[in-house]
């Protein structure tokens, strides 16, 4: 028997949405100021921010990694004989959401389905985009009127995500003289504990970001050691902490552990920001920058893993969530693949999840 193939109705667009960066020095005060609208990030904080952008001709790596991105999404669509429009829209650069609203009406589109560079739970993760996707559907006015939008679940659980972590953490550390004598940093973005202690469904406990990060984290440091004999501990630590100093956010800073490290072990730190799926600034800067400068003035060996942004698995995962969410958009009984423990969140957000502690705003792809 032929297998089915592929049924991506009732979408007949897809949407690439992402965080967006400056790519000229004109650029990057503009996109900084629309980032930090209405948030209290000091202003020393947005000129040291600058500054790194500056450092690099104020051009981030964000928007040609997600156009690289966005041609191999085609190409693996085209390649399971999806022919549809792939759109890219930005919360932050051009093209921003709006834009590519009007593409899609452009094409004909009528429902469109998302697919994020965010892979987990949190405002700034999630409902931040649900909501500038709202504003954006707003402000083309009546023409976007038939124009429904959905996204797929934050896929922090899907395989293809765990197993591209993987083969490059496994590439990584047996690159190493010594892999058992390493120690795994699993980094991500930190976020104020506000935002962590009510990320989730708004019914739980909260805390489902870290607890997300956590699993993956276990999953992949319980594999390594299993496909390597080894022991090796690995542990969440944070990156690009801004925010005023009286407000608390996730601890600790990666640069402040690898000192803590260094103080007791000269063991190399393997550093693999599971926060992320490609090298934007976080990365380039806070990473192979910063935190690689403080391994060297303390004496550490310093490696960081690859994302998964060129990995094919991670590609073809995404074209898998795509499906998934159509066959649920038509109604069929979908088991959500997941390689971590604890339950997979759903395409459609609950009302209330990951809230805005300023203000309440409309936003898409949710129940509410
Ligand atoms: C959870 C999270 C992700 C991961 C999820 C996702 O990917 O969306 C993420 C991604 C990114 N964050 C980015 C850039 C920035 N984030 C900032 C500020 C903030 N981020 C926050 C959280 C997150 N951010 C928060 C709570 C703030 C404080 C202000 C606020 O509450 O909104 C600022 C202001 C200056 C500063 O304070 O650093 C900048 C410039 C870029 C683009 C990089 C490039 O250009 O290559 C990307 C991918
Ligand atoms: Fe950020």
């Amino acid at each position: 028997m032929a297998p089915t193939p592929p049924d991506l109705s009732p979408y007949d667009a897809v949407l690439l949405g992402s965080f967006g960066g400056p790519e000229t020095e004109d650029e990057v005060m503009p996109f900084l100021r629309r980032v930090t609208a209405g948030r209290d990030i000091p202003d020393a904080r947005l000129a040291a921010v600058g500054e790194h952008y500056y450092a690099r001709g104020g051009r981030s790596p964000i928007n040609d990694l997600n156009r690289d991105l966005l041609a191999r999404l085609r190409d693996e669509l085209a390649w399971r004989g999806l022919d549809v429009p792939v759109l890219w829209g930005n919360r932050n650069s051009e093209p921003f959401f709006a834009d590519a609203v009007h593409e899609a009406l452009d094409r004909g589109a009528t429902r469109v389905v998302t697919v994020l560079t965010s892979a987990y739970s949190c405002y700034s993760s999630c409902r931040q985009y649900r909501e500038d996707l709202a504003a954006a559907v707003e402000a083309v006015g009546p023409a976007a009127d038939g124009l429904q939008v959905d996204k797929v679940r934050p896929y922090v659980h899907h395989p293809s995500l765990g197993r591209a972590w993987l083969d490059n953490l496994l590439e990584s550390l047996r690159g190493l003289p010594e892999p058992g004598r390493a120690r795994l940093l699993f980094v991500t973005h930190s976020v104020p504990t506000a935002m962590d202690d009510t990320s989730g469904p708004g019914d739980g406990d909260g805390n489902l970001y870290v607890d997300q990060h956590l699993r993956l984290a276990h999953r992949l440091t319980d594999e390594v050691n299993a496909v390597l004999g080894t022991a090796i501990e690995g542990e969440l630590v944070f990156c690009s902490r801004s925010g005023p100093p009286s407000q608390p956010w996730l601890e600790p800073d990666v640069n402040d552990r690898i000192e803590e490290l260094a103080a007791v072990s000269s063991d190399p730190v393997v550093c693999a920001p599971i926060g992320f799926v490609s090298d934007h600034m976080e990365v380039v800067h806070d990473l192979d920058t910063e935190a690689a400068e403080t391994a060297e003035r303390v004496g550490v060996p310093f490696v960081r893993v690859p994302t998964p942004h060129a990995s094919e698995a991670f590609v073809k995962g995404l074209v898998d969530l795509l499906l998934e969410r159509a066959a649920e958009a038509r109604g069929e009984v979908v088991v959500a693949d997941t390689w971590l423990p604890g339950d997979v969140r759903p395409s459609v957000c609950a009302p209330g999840c990951c809230p805005n502690l300023r203000a309440a705003k409309p936003a898409l792809c949710g129940s509410d």
